[in-house]
């Protein structure tokens, strides 16, 4: 069967010196040889360190960042983001939630506006379909419609989160991508929102392509799991199987790093897990 996403042997080189004048030895390889795959309506947890290369991942996916080699498919189509009509396929079919939901909306805009400027331009509503299905995606993440003439400020951060993945799936994406959507989220409400993307991906099929550096959140979440170490993916596979028998190194390495040089925040941790582990069932 075809992938709806397919990463192969994706290359990406950043350079530090001026384009002309920089050498071999002023590139560093943010992703090296990666191949990785998402099927239709599956969710794969992509995790690693600060550094390893996922936000990079996310980026080659959305065509932000041109690989030095390698490809990047959509429904088994490779796309080339040097041409408008493959741009515009992957603006249609894939869609991000980023980490910060006080920096996606924008603050001048209110969220009828910003709901009814993708629904009318990029999905070709007229004004009373827009408007219905605006109050229709607002109450999928359970907000009054009355936020629909309110302004971003007025809202909490996981209310926040919750217009930016209704305004992420307005357009009716095959994939979203969350990078890292929880972690300027306190617990509880970071449990509201894995809740809410495992019922909107019950509802809707979309699948997700979840970054992540929580384990037991990922773990949660993923039908599979990708670890990214320094650039490479060394490990992938079943989500129980990767967390029951890692089998790379630093996938246990991983696995086991606690702050163990802190106890309060191993114990804030471990209260953290709990409270999630409660909260999500
Ligand atoms: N635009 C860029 N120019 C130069 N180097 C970059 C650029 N973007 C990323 N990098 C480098 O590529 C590597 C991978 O970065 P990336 O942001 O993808 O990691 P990450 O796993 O998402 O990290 P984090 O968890 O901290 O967000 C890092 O060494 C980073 O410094």
């Amino acid at each position: 069967m075809t992938a709806l996403l397919d990463i192969r042997d994706l290359t990406v080189r950043f350079g530090s010196g001026p384009g002309l004048l920089r050498r071999q030895s002023q590139w560093s390889e943010a992703l090296k040889s990666v191949s990785l795959s998402v099927a239709a309506g599956e969710t794969v947890g992509l995790v690693g360190e600060s550094g390893s290369g996922k936000t990079t991942l996310a980026r080659s996916v959305l065509g932000l960042v041109t690989p030095h080699t390698g490809t990047v498919s959509l429904g088994g189509e490779v796309i080339d983001a040097r041409r408008k009509a493959d741009r515009q396929r992957v603006r249609r079919d894939v869609q991000m939630v980023f980490q910060n939901p006080y920096s996606a909306l924008n603050p001048t805009m209110t969220i009828g506006a910003a709901l009814l400027e993708v629904l009318r331009r990029r999905e070709g509503l007229d004004r009373t379909a827009a408007a219905a299905r605006a109050a229709e995606l607002l109450d999928s993440v359970r907000i009054p419609t009355s936020a629909l003439g309110r302004y971003p400020s007025e809202f909490s951060g996981g209310q926040r989160q919750r217009l930016v993945i209704a305004r992420a799936l307005a357009a009716r994406p095959k994939l979203l991508i969350c990078d890292e959507p929880l972690s300027a989220l306190d617990v509880s409400t970071q449990a509201e929102i894995i809740n809410l993307l495992q019922r909107l991906k019950a509802e809707t099929g979309t699948a997700y392509l979840f970054i992540g550096h929580d384990l037991a959140v990922i773990r949660h979440i993923s039908d599979r799991v990708a670890v990214l170490y320094r650039g490479e993916l060394v490990e992938e596979g079943d989500a129980r199987q990767v967390y029951d028998a890692p089998a790379h190194p630093y996938t246990r390495r991983l696995l086991a790093s606690v702050p163990e040089a802190d106890p309060q925040a191993q114990r804030r941790k471990r209260e953290e897990r709990r409270a999630l582990a409660e909260r999500t069932g």
